[in-house]
């Protein structure tokens, strides 16, 4: 009988840890059967489109954007455990108050690949965990570097729903049948080289010179492979992928986004653990002339919302990156 999430969270950490991070699971696994209903019947319902709100990054929000949003903040606000949820739907943290007991902070992307909601293709939710250290508040216990994470996983809505968590001892995959998350895959391995690279190459013209010199690299077999290309614009669906087969997945600067696209907080973080954690690696893109290239999880957050760069994916293809950037900052 396939191991169901609490018991198998339980059954890796001692017994106090174990208990408390087990209920947090158990409450973000109800949100996400919420989410995964929802979602599933959205085109029968009114449940697509937008809501006609714009969130703190200047996007339009979905509607399903929204009810994620009300599924995981609704799921931590009935937890003794949790303080309060750093939501990317939210400008700032939503606070719970009353709750001596608290120790977690939740930084979620509840709704992930919003543009593809629409069109059937697969959305996921994302959640980064925080310990609240005595005397912090909510902010600042958010604010760590990825290195202190707590825990960290995400749901896949695809052909089949999936769960993919770690708390620091290998990273795991669930499947959902029957209302209930069962072990498919334990210590999962990312492996070392992969056969696909996943980018928008729409913005190549804007990539800084390292980033283009990689690209060229990768399409020309110089890697010892000739790579395929991949790019589904969930991030979620990207990396599930990437974790799966291997390969590389970047969001590197533009001149839209000069610092990257993509959330350090609940979207790079927790990926970049569990890639870490299933043996791949994640590092900022460095800047415009190649400059430092860093591990996701020793970046120093300076905001909630702060966006980053990122390559994340197999150690083969994630240091390769690091050596042409550092090639193309010393001839800089
Ligand atoms: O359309 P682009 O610029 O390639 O961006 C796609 C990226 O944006 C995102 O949709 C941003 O996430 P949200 O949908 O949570 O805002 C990622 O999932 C995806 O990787
Ligand atoms: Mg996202
Ligand atoms: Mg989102």
């Amino acid at each position: 009988m396939a191991k169901t999430l609490v018991e198998h969270v339980r059954a890796g950490l001692d017994a106090e840890r174990g208990a408390a991070l087990a209920e947090l699971f158990a409450a973000l696994a109800d949100a996400a059967k919420q989410i995964e209903a929802r979602i599933r019947t959205a085109p029968l319902s009114d449940a697509l489109g937008a809501f006609g709100h714009t969130n703190v990054q200047g996007e339009q929000q979905q509607k399903l954007d929204v009810f994620a949003n009300d599924a995981v903040i609704g799921a931590m606000r009935a937890l003794p455990s949790v303080g309060a949820v750093v939501s990317e739907e939210d400008d700032e943290p939503v606070v719970f108050e009353g709750k001596p007991d608290a120790r977690f902070v939740v930084i979620t992307d509840p709704l992930d690949g919003s543009s593809n909601l629409d069109v059937d293709v697969n959305v996921g939710t994302i959640v980064s965990v925080q310990a609240i250290v005595a005397g912090e508040d909510a902010r600042a216990a958010a604010l760590k570097p990825g290195t202190q994470q707590v825990a960290a996983l995400y749901v896949n809505y695809g052909p089949a729903t999936m769960l993919v968590y770690t708390v620091g001892k290998g990273t795991h995959a669930f499947t959902l049948r029957d209302g209930e998350f069962l072990l498919s895959g334990e210590h999962l391995a990312m492996p070392e080289q992969g056969p696909y690279y996943s980018v928008n190459e729409a913005n190549a013209a804007d990539f800084p010179q390292a980033v283009r010199s990689y690209l060229t690299k990768l399409r020309d077999g110089s890697m010892g492979a000739k790579y395929g290309s991949r790019y589904v614009g969930s991030f979620i669906a990207d990396f599930h992928r990437t974790l799966l087969k291997g390969g590389v997945f970047l969001y590197p600067g533009t001149a839209k986004a000069p610092g990257g696209k993509l959330r350090l907080l609940y979207e790079a973080n927790p990926l970049a653990m569990l890639a870490e954690q299933a043996g791949g690696k994640a590092t900022t893109a460095g800047d415009a002339n190649g400059g430092e290239v860093r591990r996701i999880l020793e970046v120093v957050p300076t905001a909630p919302h702060v966006r980053t760069t990122l390559v994340i994916g197999s150690t083969a293809e994630v240091s390769a990156f690091g050596d042409v950037a550092a090639a193309a900052a010393s001839q800089a």
